[in-house]
């Protein structure tokens, strides 16, 4: 079987790898390229074709021998087949991936006004897929199109966007490229992105109860079908399905929250070894930091300080995947710290009656009575968690 590639700008944000592996026993690389080195790149002969993206989706048209018609009508390939004979052909799967996030998500665009962030291949691709849909009017903002983000207030009235833009993708986690206060009529948020999982625009939607969804379903059901070019096979529909649970559960980070000396590092660590992943200890991550243990820090530079540090180390740590991270009782304090957990976490809260907490080595339990201090949390281990674990049974 021949090899497969990515090609782009840059690429360390990419699971088309891990995706392609689930639907074909084919090598799959990333190529990082310059603009001047896609012809070349295009022409070697060992790969059987490509997957092209941000931000080559419109250079390469000009590079295929044979553009499909719906990539033609769009503007963009996102896929590329070498034939026997050795010619170039381009397809667009982006079109039915992002038909299939938009129905995955429940948003239906028929009569609404669409915002679409960014005009690069994606966009053009968002764009022909909402006019297709229905939608009744689609407003495109650039950096320096006719309509921009200094004069994006004409459009606040639109009602559904979708961010076709790289702005809040690793390693840019965090940013948002609108502020969602200003659209009051929004009715759904789309970001194409999908590391992270949530974006800060999609957290955004979220805490305003608005259907919001991020890009892993768009991306694997684009593989799905590129696939099926790279292979010349159909793949069944429900593989899809498949292939997100498996890239969620092998990407998502597994996140302990609770009380202090609830067991979040014992267990963690149990859960780590058992399921094959790295684990990292929020609070090891500050001592390593600072050179000092957590009651020094208390003590010598205070609470705010070392919340600080928290904070720090949680976002180094956040960013990644595929993590199990225990992190101190304390993190549900800042409400900042929400956003960086549930990016890419999936947040357990691990319960333990307050009469067996351990408070050796922690200043906050040894300074407050517990039962306090839980009335004082409770909410928010609750909100923040996905699910919870009770960790009353005795395991040493
Ligand atoms: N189910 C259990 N059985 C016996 N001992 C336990 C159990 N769970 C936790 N412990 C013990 O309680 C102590 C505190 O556990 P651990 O350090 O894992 O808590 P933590 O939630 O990480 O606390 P912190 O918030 O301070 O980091 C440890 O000595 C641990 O071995
Ligand atoms: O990030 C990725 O791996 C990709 C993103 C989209 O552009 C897709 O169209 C492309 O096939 C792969
Ligand atoms: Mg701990």
């Amino acid at each position: 079987m021949k090899k497969f590639g990515l090609i782009g700008e840059k690429l360390g944000h990419s699971y088309s790898p891990l995706i392609h592996s689930k639907f074909g026993d084919y090598e799959y690389e990333l190529c990082e390229a310059k603009e001047e080195e896609l012809e070349a790149l295009l022409k070697k002969e060992e790969y059987g074709g490509f997957n092209i993206t941000i931000p080559y989706k419109k250079t390469v048209l000009k590079l295929c021998d044979e553009i499909s018609d719906t990539a033609r009508a769009i503007g963009s390939v996102n896929t590329i087949i070498r034939s026997e004979d050795g010619k170039l052909k381009g397809y667009n799967t982006d079109y039915d991936g992002f038909i299939y996030l938009l129905k995955a998500a429940k948003i239906d665009v028929k009569g609404m006004k669409c915002m679409v962030l960014g005009s690069g291949g994606a966009s053009l691709t968002v764009q022909t897929v909402l006019a297709d849909m229905g939608a009744s009017e689609i407003v495109i903002i650039s950096r320096k199109g006719e309509n921009n983000y200094e004069n994006i207030n004409r459009h606040f009235d639109s009602e559904i966007i979708v961010n076709t833009t790289p702005v809040g993708m690793y390693p840019g986690n965090g940013r948002t490229p609108v502020n969602l206060d200003d659209f009051k009529n929004c009715r759904g948020v789309v970001d194409l992105i999908y590391n992270p999982n949530k974006t800060k625009l999609v957290l955004d939607a979220m805490a305003k109860s608005l259907p919001a969804t991020g890009g892993l379903a768009m991306l694997v059901a684009q593989a799905k079908e590129s696939s099926e070019f790279f292979q010349n096979k159909k793949i069944e529909d429900e593989e899809i399905e498949n292939a997100i649970d498996e890239v969620r559960s092998e990407t998502l980070n597994a996140i302990l929250i609770g009380m202090p000396g609830a067991g979040k590092t014992l267990l963690g660590k149990e859960i780590a070894d058992r399921m094959g992943r790295e684990f990292v200890d929020i609070d090891d991550m500050i001592v390593e930091h600072e050179g000092m243990s957590i009651p020094e820090i208390f003590e010598k530079k205070g609470e705010s300080y070392f919340r600080k540090v928290e904070t720090e180390m949680l976002e180094q740590a956040c960013v990644k995947t595929g993590l199990v991270i225990a992190t101190g009782g304390g993190i549900v304090k800042k409400k900042l710290n929400y956003n960086i957990i549930k990016q890419n976490g999936v947040v357990i809260w691990i319960k333990r009656d307050l009469d067996k907490l351990e408070t050796d080595g922690r200043p906050l339990s040894q300074s407050m009575p517990l039962d306090q201090m839980y009335e004082e949390r409770k909410d928010a281990y609750s909100y923040w968690s996905d699910f919870f674990i009770n960790n009353n049974e005795e395991r040493e």
